[in-house]
């Protein structure tokens, strides 16, 4: 049995997950962290009264007060830092769906992880399809180098461009010289206009309603143009990923960044 506790379930992601982890038998809710309501029961909110577990606002007294293997955390990135750092604390092992981490932060985090000999997973994307979307474009990137990235997602996301797009714009760097693209002396006539530059490739951010998570990687080549595209139209898209995140995290000593790690 894994015991688990969920950081942001009234979220979009946190709720999926809250219905994953009560639906494995695997896994066992302990608790929840959120922004409201400390000391009630999630039976006490309104669209969840099926669920007895307790509420807590700050970590450090949840972890003080029940037992946790795993802290799921579905947040924000200032908070999925401080969280992880609290959990490395209490020796819990954190699964970070988070986006929004820069480079410093994943090293200073496998850094204590590392110390700790304690294992960690941050994952920018669950969905089994974009990890392989991520894997495929790295691969056509050895062949077809000039490369332009489009996300889309929903008109509530805070980062951008998403976490998906920049672990594929590295994952393609690790296997593409940094070059620029376009003409030598284009010129954007609207500040923006040929997105964000990450090494030459061009990653450009969509945010509309309606919209779920999707990205296109398009590769362009003399006379012939290769589209890699996923969608995820649901939450419930990420849900397998996560479980699988959960399971293996109990066996990692040391942080692992992104599930193509351990999606072979
Ligand atoms: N890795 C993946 O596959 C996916 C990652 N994400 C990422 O997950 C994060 C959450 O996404 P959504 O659920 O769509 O956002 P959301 O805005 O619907 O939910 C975030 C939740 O976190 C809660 N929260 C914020 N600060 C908190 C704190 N200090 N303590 C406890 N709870 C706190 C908010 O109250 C809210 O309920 C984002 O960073 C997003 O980019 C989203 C979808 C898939
Ligand atoms: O905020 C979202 O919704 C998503 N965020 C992640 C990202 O930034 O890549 C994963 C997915 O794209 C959905």
């Amino acid at each position: 049995m894994i015991n688990i506790v969920i950081a942001g379930p009234r979220g979009n992601m946190g709720r999926e997950a809250v219905k994953m982890v009560e639906r494995e038998t695997e896994f066992k809710l302990q608790a929840v962290v959120d922004r409201r309501n400390n000391g009630l029961n999630m039976k006490d909110v309104e669209g969840m009264e099926e669920l007895d577990v307790p509420i807590f606002e700050d970590m450090s007294e949840c972890f003080q007060q029940v037992a946790c293997d795993v802290l799921v955390d579905l947040t924000s990135p200032e908070t999925g830092k401080k969280h992880m750092l609290t959990a490395f604390d209490y020796g819990v092992r954190p699964v970070v769906g988070t986006t929004g981490f820069t480079d410093d932060d994943i090293k200073e985090l496998s850094e204590i992880a590392k110390e700790k000999e304690l294992g960690a997973l941050i994952a920018p994307n669950f969905a089994i399809g974009a990890v392989l979307l991520m894997k495929f474009s790295q691969m056509a990137a050895k062949y077809l180098s000039d490369i332009e990235i489009i996300e889309q997602h929903h008109d509530r996301k805070l980062d951008a461009p998403s976490g998906t797009a920049v672990k594929t714009a590295q994952m393609i760097s690790d296997v593409r010289e940094p070059k620029k693209q376009g003409h030598p002396d284009e010129k954007e006539q609207l500040s923006g206009a040929r997105g964000a530059e990450y090494e030459g490739m061009r990653i450009h951010s969509v945010r509309l309603p309606g919209l779920v998570a999707h990205q296109e990687v398009i590769f362009g080549g003399e006379g012939q143009s290769l589209k890699l595209r996923h969608d995820s139209f649901n939450r419930a898209s990420f849900m397998p990923g996560v479980k699988l995140a959960c399971e293996t995290v109990m066996n990692l000593s040391g942080l692992v960044y992104g599930l193509d790690q351990i999606v072979d």
